[in-house]
């Protein structure tokens, strides 16, 4: 009978759900057929199989853990070392489960599979095609009228968090946007949030090692934060809900910040073991004192829009009840003035700082990159990776 092995990961990140799909495919075809539930785990692991999308990566951990539980029984493995990533997260996983009884791990294996299996996921992606259709949507939407370029984070059930392709449709965003006919540029978001930030998982999911990771995410943050840095008109960042991380520290860079009044300010870099970006370690002392930039960006004191607004990141406060109709018929008014003259008296304004802000751009993605590899930062990813899987 193929015994059920525990593997260390080739490399840090490989897909959970190859190496899951590998391991059940190497236990299933040593089992023996057992009862008739059993039967119906043996389909529901044929259908993990042929699962066409991605559940995520919440999902592989939680199938992985009732798989085991409801083969093994309670986890009786050794915990994997620290840099172990991948079978510590699954350890984790099912070490969450306690003393949960095989036929309950069983049915609840089944449940989980059958609400992933091929009709419901149809209907899903039915509806995300036909969404996609309707909206023409990818995860960044931008849109040109009344004289205002409007980027939109457009990731709503992942609370706007950025994908590394959403960092390159925004340096694209930008670059168009500081050539087109608009006089103002804006960032919003769609949903609950404004942005959760850098998605957690884009270095958990990316191909190759950590180390290519981290330099390949050094890269992207350089150029997204200096399209940033170096666009020429009127920045207009339109918080409307929730804002983290690097949503955040970008604000710095921002000509206005109108914020509804639902809005919040976190940048939990210590949290995760990660260090400033987007020249905040420069324009945070700067907007806000250094005191008030060390409550946020060393200790991570989250603010409300009007603490934000009381330290100078926002200029604004807006009722959320009022908020969208306030600050687009402020916009539409102020995108009426002459864009040239907006557009040199920004000049102006930035063009003293423009190198320094390169120069602090260029520092804050190499101690990023390190951080990236450091064991508080990958402890604090796969922490949030199976936060879900320990509920
Ligand atoms: C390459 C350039 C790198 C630049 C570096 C920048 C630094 C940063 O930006 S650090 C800040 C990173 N962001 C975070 O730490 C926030 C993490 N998310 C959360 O703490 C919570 O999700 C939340 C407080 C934002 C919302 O909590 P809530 O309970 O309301 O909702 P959830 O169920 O947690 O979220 C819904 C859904 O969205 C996924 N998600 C949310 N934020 C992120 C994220 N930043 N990365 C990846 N995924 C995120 C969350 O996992 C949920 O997904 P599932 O429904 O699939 O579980």
């Amino acid at each position: 009978m193929a015994a059920m092995t525990w593997r260390p990961a080739r490399c840090w990140c490989p897909s959970l759900l190859q190496v899951f799909r590998f391991q059940v495919a190497q236990v299933h075809l040593g089992r023996p057929t057992m009862r008739a539930s059993q039967q119906d785990f043996e389909n529901a692991m044929n259908q993990v199989k042929l699962l066409k999308k991605d559940p995520g990566n919440q999902v592989k951990l939680k199938l992985y853990a009732l798989y085991k539980q409801a083969t093994d029984g309670p986890c009786n493995m050794p915990k994997p070392g620290v840099f172990d990533l991948v079978n510590k997260a699954k350890w984790e996983a099912w070490n969450a489960l306690g003393s949960l009884p095989k036929e309950t791990a069983r049915q609840n294996y089944v449940d989980l599979v059958s609400s992933l299996s091929p009709s419901s996921e149809a209907s899903s992606q039915g509806k995300h095609e036909a969404d996609e259709k309707v909206q023409g949507s990818k995860d960044i939407v931008v849109t040109s009228e009344d004289g205002i370029t409007k980027i939109v984070l457009n990731r709503p059930t992942k609370k706007n968090a950025i994908t590394f392709q959403m960092y390159q449709d925004i340096i694209l965003a930008l670059k168009n946007a500081s050539t087109d006919s608009s006089a103002i540029t804006a960032f919003t978001g769609t949903g609950d949030y404004y942005c959760s930030g850098n998605d957690l998982t884009n270095f958990t999911s990316a191909s190759g090692g950590k180390e290519e990771a981290a330099s390949r995410g050094a890269v992207v943050l350089r150029e997204f934060v200096n399209s940033f840095i170096d666009f020429p008109k009127p920045l207009v960042a339109v918080v409307n809900g929730p804002a983290v991380g690097i949503s955040v520290t970008l604000l710095g860079l921002f000509d206005a910040v109108y914020a509804s009044d639902k809005a919040t300010f976190h940048t939990p870099f210590s949290h995760l073991g990660q260090s400033p970006e987007a020249c905040s370690s420069y324009t945070f002392p700067k907007i806000m004192g250094s005191a008030k930039a060390t409550e946020m960006l060393l200790f991570g004191k989250k603010l409300t829009a009007r603490e934000a607004w009381a330290q100078g990141l926002v200029t604004e406060v807006f009722p959320e009840s009022t908020f969208e109709n306030e600050v687009w018929t402020r916009l539409k008014a102020y995108a009426k003035l002459p864009p040239n003259s907006m557009r040199i008296s920004k000049e102006l304004i930035r063009k003293n700082e423009k190198e320094k802000l390169h120069a602090i751009n260029a520092e804050e993605c190499t101690t990023l990159q390190a951080r990236w590899l450091s064991e508080e930062c990958i402890n604090a990813l796969m922490n949030f990776m199976s936060r879900k899987a320990k509920l």
